[in-house]
């Protein structure tokens, strides 16, 4: 087994952990012990987890009992009464508040909707509740839709700057070939990079309620590996998969970040994104981002200049030099209102707030 390390994770589970006994009987509690128990005893020594929970619409199934193929509406419907369902089945294993977030593909190409979702999850994590993310069935329609969890579980966990991505299957990680049709199949326990022949190795979906198969979960680790995150894939259904978690073991396959990935964002940031504007910072601001690593606040914001939308890069000029750029969390408008303010005066001078700072520390770079 691989050893890993993690402070903020992603964790997937899959429908045919959330509903085992397929179409017929909904949502069941018994795999989500050693799961909660984990999450449980991580959060305890200060980790922070996001799940993301597939199983709206296997739970839902259960209360429209249809014999032919569901159409979308029928689809639709069954995610609607399987979504309260399955998040009461997570809320019972937990004291911590357990908190609905529900997304779709056009909420995450929007930039403003992208930094809302950040935030919220931000601000979820500092108050100790436990997000569950799911795909806004009910009102997704494909051309809008991630279409499957694990690519899901993968945007959630860039979104969220999370270190690690676990996506709980029914199988215990990516085998050379499908285990269910191939008996010589061997289970591969650390994959380096996502070559051709690595996706040539996933098949479909193992069970009725499952989507993607193992084809998801590779998109998902490509996505994941090329942004400096780690995913791994286990056995969710064995309780012995959490406790090697617990330990920094992984039991399936571990797929390793793509060296130099996290440099790769910062440089993403610094070089290729451009800025569309400035913000202006006092001697303190300057202090505290150079010396402290702290996120810009707006207290520290003399003035602000260009045509920015909140999410565009900016730079952060102090004494006439660009000392460091981020991403600014309001538009220039916003930004320009609340210079100067203290952040517990941000809503009284907008009507609303977004955010606590102009830019946060994850998305800046000092230059
Ligand atoms: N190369 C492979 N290695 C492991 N599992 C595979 C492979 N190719 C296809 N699969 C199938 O992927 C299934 C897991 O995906 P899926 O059915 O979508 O479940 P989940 O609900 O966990 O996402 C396994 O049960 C297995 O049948
Ligand atoms: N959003 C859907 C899950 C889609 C999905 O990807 O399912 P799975 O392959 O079980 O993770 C639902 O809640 O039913």
């Amino acid at each position: 087994m691989h050893d890993f390390s993690w402070q903020r994770a992603v964790i997937k589970v899959g429908s045919s952990l959330i509903a085992p006994g397929g179409s017929q009987q909904g949502c069941s509690a018994q795999y989500l012990l050693p799961i909660a128990k984990f999450i449980t005893t991580a959060l305890a020594q200060g980790k922070e987890i996001i799940l993301v929970s597939s199983g709206s619409v296997a739970a839902g199934r259960a209360s429209i009992p249809i014999k032919h193929a569901p159409s979308i509406a029928e689809k639709q419907a069954m995610a609607a009464i399987g979504q309260t369902q399955m998040m009461q089945n997570w809320a019972r294993f937990f004291d911590q508040p357990c908190a609905q977030v529900l997304l779709t593909m056009d909420d995450l190409h929007d930039r403003q909707r992208y930094v809302n979702i950040q935030n919220t999850l931000r601000e979820l994590l500092a108050h100790n509740a436990i997000p569950i993310v799911n795909e806004n069935d009910t009102v997704a329609i494909n051309e809008l839709k991630v279409g499957d969890n694990d690519n899901l579980a993968a945007y959630t966990a860039m979104v969220a700057q999370a270190d690690t991505c676990i996506i709980c299957s029914d199988i215990e990680g990516l085998f050379t070939a499908n285990p269910r049709t191939d008996k010589h199949a061997e289970l591969l326990t650390c994959v380096t990079a996502i070559t051709p022949e690595i996706k040539a190795m996933a098949g479909g979906a193992g069970s009725a309620v499952g989507t993607g198969g193992m084809l998801t979960k590779i998109e998902a680790a490509e996505k994941c590996t090329q942004t400096g995150i780690q995913m791994l894939v286990v056995n969710g259904q064995s309780a012995a998969t959490f406790d090697a978690l617990a330990e920094g073991k992984c039991p399936g396959t571990l797929f390793t970040p793509k060296s130099g990935s996290v440099k790769a964002r910062m440089e993403w940031l610094q070089y290729t994104l451009q800025s569309k504007g400035a913000l202006h910072i006092d001697t303190g601001a300057h202090a505290a981002l150079i010396h402290k690593g702290a996120s810009l606040l707006p207290i520290g914001v003399v003035s602000v200049s260009g045509e920015f939308k909140a999410g565009d890069a900016v730079n952060i000029v102090f004494n006439d030099n660009v000392v460091a750029k981020g991403l600014c969390q309001y538009d220039y408008n916003e930004a320009a209102t609340i210079a100067g303010c203290k952040s517990d005066a941000i809503s009284t001078r907008l009507g609303y707030t977004l955010s606590d700072v102009l830019v946060h520390r994850d998305n800046l770079v000092i230059l």
